[in-house]
């Protein structure tokens, strides 16, 4: 079989059916032909599209005459330096296809390693935090399997719209507290109905969610997503279809969760995502009566591995049990109390990003 005639063939072969605008030869890392078989090594960080590619490419390959089809998976993006097959085409890198969300100017994406750390709580009192700075803010709660952000924006019950423009149909983010605010459970018959995302289904709701939402009039100075817990398919989606300007990571001090935060950062890495920096949330707590500062969960060891990967420990949350109870109210902390300690601290870490985005 003819080098060029493979190659070819796998150019053409698309990936619509997933959401993504790049074909196999993108991905290929390597590529050998040994008569009318074929090896290929592909970019693929989720198993999850394993099945997928590997029945697409043997498709591909044995309708022009391949007899042997071996397929292998790497979860590094293809590198410039390869010398077999030839170079790359210029779409080769994945996250070259990436598009800026319409209408933002910059995007933040809110992590975390590990389910319950107070991400939610973080991204949505990270978004009112600059929201109160005097800038205009959209929330996305992108947590497709737990989505939380409307009720402790208190925005349950707001109906969601949709208009007709000339780019197809745009869903209206609805407004609390002043943030625009687009969730998954908007779109759910009940609080209880068990989302189950399959990787076509989630590639293709995650890119409405991104790209067809209406954020108003005005442009948004800042929109925060809110990630689903862990390294998995929505965080990498997000990082090979839109540009994202900065991602933060958040944490709690015990050390199975600073585990996960160095491989939040190896994610954010391995997808191009610049990293923000870490918040810390229940860092400690201080006893109403006595002023006392106890470190529940231990002496803290994020500034070391903050340091240890190069990010910057963007502040350190308490535990205050208000946080939670105006957070099942509905009410941010930061519009609530904001002379909490709590409610400081989200100022103080808003301010950092401003200040580190107008950089970039
Ligand atoms: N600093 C804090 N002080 C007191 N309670 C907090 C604090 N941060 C978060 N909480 C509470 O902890 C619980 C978990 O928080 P949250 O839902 O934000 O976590 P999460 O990491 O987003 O969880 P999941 O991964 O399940 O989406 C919530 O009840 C929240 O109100």
């Amino acid at each position: 079989m003819a080098l060029q005639g493979v190659i070819d063939a796998l150019k053409r072969t698309t990936l619509q059916e997933i959401g993504v605008s790049f074909s196999i030869a993108d991905l290929m890392k390597d590529l050998k032909i040994d008569g009318n078989n074929v090896y290929i090594k592909v970019f693929s960080p989720s198993e999850k599209y394993h099945d997928f590619l590997k029945e697409k490419i043997e498709k591909t390959l044995k309708s022009i005459g391949a007899e042997k089809v071996e397929v292998e998976f790497s979860s590094e993006p293809p590198s410039q330096r390869q010398t077999q097959p030839p170079p790359p085409p210029p779409q080769a890198n994945p996250f070259e296809s990436r598009r800026r969300i319409p209408n933002v100017k910059k995007v933040i994406a809110v992590a975390s390693g590990k389910g319950g750390v107070g991400k939610s709580t973080v991204a949505v009192n990270l978004a009112s935090a600059l929201k109160k700075l005097g800038y205009n803010v959209g929330y996305l709660d992108a947590d497709m399997y737990g989505p939380s952000g409307p009720t402790m924006f208190g925005a349950k019950d707001k109906k969601v719209m949709a208009r007709q423009t000339p780019e197809g149909d745009k869903i209206i983010a609805p407004e609390a507290h002043g943030v625009k605010v687009m969730s998954i459970g908007f779109l759910l018959p009940s609080e209880d109905t068990p989302v189950i995302w399959r990787g076509p289904v989630l590639f293709k709701a995650l890119t409405q969610f991104l790209f067809d939402v209406d954020w108003g009039e005005e442009p948004l100075d800042f929109l925060v997503i809110d990630l689903p817990p862990g390294t998995g398919d929505v965080q990498i989606t997000l990082g090979q279809t839109a540009e994202i300007d900065g991602a933060v990571i958040v944490t709690t001090p015990q050390d199975v969760a600073l585990i996960d935060v160095k491989k939040g950062i190896q994610m954010f890495n391995e997808v191009q995502i610049p990293i923000l920096g870490v918040v810390e949330n229940m860092s400690y707590f201080v006893c109403p009566d006595s002023g006392k500062v106890y470190e529940i969960f231990g002496k803290s060891k994020t500034e070391e591995i903050a340091k240890t990967y190069e990010v910057e420990l963007l502040g350190k949350i308490p535990i205050e049990p208000k946080v939670a109870e105006f957070s099942d109210l509905g009410i941010p902390i930061v519009f609530a109390k904001e002379d909490s300690q709590s409610a400081k601290e989200f100022i103080n870490i808003a301010e950092k990003i401003i200040r580190k985005l107008s950089l970039t």
